[in-house]
This record gives structure tokens, C-alpha cells and sequence, in this order.
């Protein structure tokens, strides 16, 4: 289990005791960019009580992508079979994990998904509901990719499946990056299924998004595109299904 975290102090402890409350199973690997609310001493004191939590320090904010690149590199060099992404601050419910584990049964990517059937959102502001739909839309429409929620970030993917994807690196840094493993996913001929999750507004901190990070979504999404069109790159279209 991967948590990102800038700024999350007031929420990384209480989204660990839930991880493993609800995954014992899991271990927890928080990958935190130094930030400046001492996020890190919160993290490092829960990897002192729990030999399954573990802190990767990085010197500064580098964005979500570059986060979880060496989140994966870690858990590769671990050994774990799955890897999962999770947001730190509570919009992700740990307590439905199991299901997303579970679908890996039959996929190499499970997707945590607010826009299929059974999915929802509590408390999102208008605006953010309309630039996930509206991007997840455009990002269908544009590289024809069967999946409605592209840029959750609640998924878990098999490790044999996730290391070839991004051996060669990952330039996407905001969260463009969630775009562009689900499209490498497709590219590569993966299995990729969606599941329904509830998505819960944060109630403690603040989100990181901003201008750039949608601007560069918009960018990446319509230069693949228009690689699509030119025959440059072609989803060998595994049907993003669904799963309970
Ligand atoms: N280490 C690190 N963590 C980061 C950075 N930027 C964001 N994070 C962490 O990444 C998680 C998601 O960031 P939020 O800012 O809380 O995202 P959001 O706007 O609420 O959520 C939307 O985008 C996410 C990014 O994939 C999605 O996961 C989520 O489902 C939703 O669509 C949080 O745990 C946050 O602390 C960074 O530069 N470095």
C-alpha cells in the first residue's frame, strides 16, 4: 500500500490505523516530500509503533507521479506481488480495499472507480465533480480508452503487470500520471477492470491541485491523441470491465 503525502499530518495517522484495521495483511509505505506541517515526525512515529509502516523521506514536493515511482520501485525491490495507491487524506474508504484486491483475480488492474455504476462522490464542490467527469470524458473520447474514471487515484495493480509499464520511466508528474498508467495498461494489453468505490471529500488539510497540474493533463491527454490518430498508439483494447 502506497500513501503519498504533502501536507497530511492530520490525516496519515488515522488513514494507516484504517489500512490495517481493514488489510492486516497490507504493509504501508508512506512517501512523504518533506512537508512543511511535519507530516514526516507523524510518520516516522507510526513506523515506530508498527513494523508493517514504512517511510520513504524525500528532500521536497516533487508531485504525485514522481512519488509513486519510488513507492514502486520499493515495492518491487520488496518483493510484493500487488501494489496499491492511495490518497492520504480519507477520500479513499481503506475498508473497501478488499474488493479492489479481490478483482485482481481476474484483472492486472483494479481501478477504484467513482463514475461506474455503484460508484459516488460525498461532498465533492461542483466544480471538482465536473473537471473529473469532464476529464475522464475528454480522456475517453480522445484515446479511446474504455475506462470512466482515469484519474482516481484508489487502484492496486499486479507487480508483474505494473513493472514493465513504467521501466522506462513515467514523465507525467501531476495527476496526469494516474491518466498514463491506465493508458499504458490499455496499450499494453492489460486487463484492466473498474470498481465501484465512494469517494469522501477530505475534511481535514487541503487539496494540491492546481492550474498546472490540470494543464498538464489537458496537454499529455491531447498529445496522445493526436498520436493515436496518426496510428502512433494504439490501445490493444482489453475491455475495461466491471467488477462488484
Ligand atoms: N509525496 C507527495 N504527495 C503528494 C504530492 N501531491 C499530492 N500528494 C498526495 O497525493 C494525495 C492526493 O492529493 P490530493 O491533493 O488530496 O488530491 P485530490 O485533489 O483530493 O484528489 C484527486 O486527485 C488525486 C490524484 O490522483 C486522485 O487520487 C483523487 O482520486 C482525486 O481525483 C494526497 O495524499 C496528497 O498528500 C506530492 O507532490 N508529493
Amino acid at each position: 500500500m502506497l500513501i503519498p503525502t504533502y501536507n497530511e499530518r492530520e490525516n496519515i495517522g488515522q488513514i494507516v490505523a484504517r489500512v490495517r484495521a481493514a488489510t492486516p495483511e497490507c504493509a504501508v509505505l508512506i512517501i512523504e516530500d518533506n512537508s512543511p506541517d511535519g507530516t514526516g515526525a507523524v510518520a516516522d512515529a507510526l513506523a515506530r509503533d508498527d513494523a508493517a509502516v514504512h517511510v520513504l523521506h524525500r528532500p521536497g514536493k516533487q508531485g504525485l507521479g514522481a512519488a509513486y515511482l519510488a513507492g514502486f520501485d520499493w515495492a518491487f525491490s520488496e518483493g510484493y506481488d500487488v501494489v496499491v495507491e492511495m490518497d492520504a487524506d480519507g477520500s479513499h474508504q481503506p475498508e473497501q480495499l478488499p474488493r479492489i484486491l479481490a478483482a485482481l483475480a481476474d484483472a492486472d488492474v483494479a481501478l477504484g472507480s467513482r463514475w461506474v455504476p455503484g460508484g459516488s462522490v460525498v461532498n465533492w464542490p461542483v466544480h471538482r465533480t465536473l473537471l473529473s467527469r469532464g476529464g475522464s470524458l475528454y480522456a475517453r473520447l480522445v484515446l479511446g480508452i474504455p475506462v470512466r474514471d482515469v484519474t482516481g487515484g484508489y487502484r492496486a495493480y499486479r507487480s508483474s503487470a505494473l513493472r514493465p509499464l513504467v521501466a522506462d520511466g513515467v514523465a507525467s508528474q501531476g495527476y496526469c500520471f494516474q491518466i498514463d498508467l491506465v493508458q499504458r495498461a490499455l496499450v499494453a494489453g492489460l486487463t484492466v477492470t473498474e470498481v465501484p468505490i465512494t469517494f469522501v471529500e477530505r475534511t481535514r488539510g487541503e487539496s494540491k491541485m492546481n492550474r498546472v497540474i490540470v494543464l498538464e493533463a489537458v496537454a499529455r491527454v491531447t498529445r496522445w491523441g493526436l498520436a493515436r490518430a496518426l496510428g502512433r498508439l494504439r490501445p490493444r483494447q482489453s475491455p475495461a470491465r466491471r467488477s462488484g
